[in-house]
């Protein structure tokens, strides 16, 4: 899992990376500038289009300058924008760079520079060292950027974006973002998707371990982390190991909810599956998916029941006693969703009930319905700590980059999803998968980490070929596929 550092620890990383590995600090930026250069040969970039690259004085620039150098090396016709006027205040790497420009790349000053028609755009000009409010002339760079008409690609951070906090002003309004060693973590607000784009991570040669020393309570799940937080199970391994839970959702009229969660947990591997529904109701569920059980009022012995979920589609006009019964009589921790969540913020005193370690997952409309409205995702992220951290439970804020909130006050952004996912019965599927996990024996942070990059992978999959056409059928299907994609056996 990636570390996401502030700004200004970043170059303390340099430094301390520097120091341990022994190389200098231009060899860094020569694999962040290869590795964006990596990314640019993948997206196959036509060669008739020039590049304008625009490179400020600091080491955001500098990568400009090696990217600039090196994409002229792959024949692209590179044209850098030197968007500061006195060179005696460049880092020295990003000098060192820009004196190894080949003849061949030509160097404007930005003030001089007339847009031509669709050029690649690279954005050089400030990353995390950007202090402060924007200086007058780099509003003026940054319009200039901004006016232009080409793909804007943005190094590590869109320039005039705070690496920590919130956009207040002007910044670049990037196409993608290729961010070096980790996302830094304003990409990941919700407010900041329109100038942030399309995120691309690269990795540039900083591994896990050189973070630790590094305090951060944020963290990045990619995929190469799945692996060792999944079980494993063995050829003696029978129905029992992979847990019996319950379901509790749907309702007349909106059924799909306890079937999509239904079937999302038997493709995440549950051996049994009960969903507890209005009896009048069976036969849609035994209809739509065999494989289910069904119960019909409230089961008596809860106890035989590995983990439950509560919630998508159950109404909240009369499940109040429902919960609170649930919470009092399964001790163990259970997945939280949708009406239940909303229950809670109409009845707050519940909360107290919930078992410790249970899971609570809610969009951002259901989050302000518990916690009430947040100004921005800072403060979200805030209040979601603070909450998991008084009552002992975890959180699930669902979004483009959904957070997993422990009540140790860790929080971790999942990198995997599609906008295809913004579809109905979607977080339905995520309750199924969640509770099937912490019914094979997953801990609450297992189940989390494991289940929402597999509910976002399953997108992906089904999105492939679905496009906006994807329904949540579609992503509980292509669970099967994530197991096999993440080698999970
Ligand atoms: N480990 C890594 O991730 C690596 C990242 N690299 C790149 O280095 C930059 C950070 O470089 P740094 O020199 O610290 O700062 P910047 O280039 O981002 O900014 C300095 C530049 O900005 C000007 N400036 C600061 N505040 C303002 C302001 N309010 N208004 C206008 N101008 C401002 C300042 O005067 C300087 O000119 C990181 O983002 C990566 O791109 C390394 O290449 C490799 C390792
Ligand atoms: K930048």
């Amino acid at each position: 899992m990636l570390k996401i550092l502030s700004g200004s620890q970043v170059k303390e990383l340099d430094a301390a990376y520097i120091n341990r590995k022994g190389i200098s600090s231009l060899n860094l930026m020569e694999s962040a500038a290869s590795g964006f250069v990596g990314w640019w040969t993948a997206m196959d970039f036509d060669k008739q289009l020039p590049v304008v690259v625009f490179c400020g004085a600091g080491n955001n620039g500098g990568d400009g300058y090696a990217i600039a150098r090196l994409l002229h090396g792959l024949d692209f016709e590179v044209i850098v924008v030197q968007c500061f006027t006195d060179s005696s205040g460049m880092s020295p790497d990003a000098l060192f760079n820009k004196q190894s420009l080949p003849d061949g790349v030509q160097v404007r000053h930005w003030s001089e520079f007339a847009p031509c028609e669709s050029a690649v755009v690279i954005d050089a000009y400030l990353g995390v060292g950007l202090r402060g409010p924007l200086r007058q002339e780099a509003v003026e760079v940054i319009q200039k950027i901004n006016s232009l008409a080409g793909l804007k690609i943005s190094v590590d951070i869109p320039s005039g974006l705070p690496s920590d906090g919130l956009l207040d002003g002007l910044c670049v309004r990037a196409d993608f973002t290729v961010t070096l060693a980790f996302p830094k973590l304003s990409l990941l607000f919700p407010e900041h998707a329109s100038v942030a784009g399309k995120l691309v991570l690269v990795d540039i040669g900083i591994e896990d371990s050189d973070y630790q020393e590094f305090p951060s309570t944020y963290f990045f799940l990619i995929k190469k982390d799945l692996k060792s937080y999944h079980r494993t199970f063995h050829r003696f391994s029978h129905k029992g190991d992979f847990g019996k839970i319950m379901l509790f959702a749907g309702s007349i009229g909106k059924m799909g909810a306890a079937v999509l969660a239904g079937k999302a947990a038997l493709r995440t591997g549950s051996g049994l599956v009960t969903v507890q529904i209005p009896e009048s109701e069976r036969q849609v569920v035994q209809t739509a998916a065999p494989e289910l059980m069904c119960s019909f009022g409230l089961q008596g012995n809860l106890g035989m029941f590995d983990a439950l979920g509560v919630g998508p589609a159950i109404g909240v006009d009369d499940n109040a006693g429902t919960l609170a019964y649930l919470f009092q009589n399964f001790p163990k921790p259970m997945v939280i969703d949708a009406d239940a969540i909303t229950l809670l913020g109409k009845k707050p005193d519940l909360v107290q009930l919930i078992p410790k370690g249970s899971i609570l997952t809610p969009h951002l409309v259901e989050f302000d319905r518990i916690l009430g409205r947040s100004e921005n995702h800072l403060e979200r992220l805030e209040k979601a700590s603070d909450f998991c951290n008084k009552w002992g439970l975890n959180m699930l804020i669902k979004g483009a980059n959904s957070v997993i909130c422990l009540a140790d006050g860790r929080q971790i952004f999942n990198s995997s999803g599609t906008h295809y996912m913004a579809t109905a019965g979607a977080g339905d599927v995520l309750t199924g998968i969640l509770t099937s996990l912490l019914g094979q024996g997953y801990s609450p942070e297992q189940a989390m980490i494991c289940g929402v990059y597999q509910h976002g992978l399953a997108g992906e999959i089904a999105g492939e070929r679905k496009r906006r056409g994807t329904i949540a059928s579609d992503i509980v299907e292509a669970i099967p596929e994530t197991f096999r994609r993440l080698d999970i056996s």
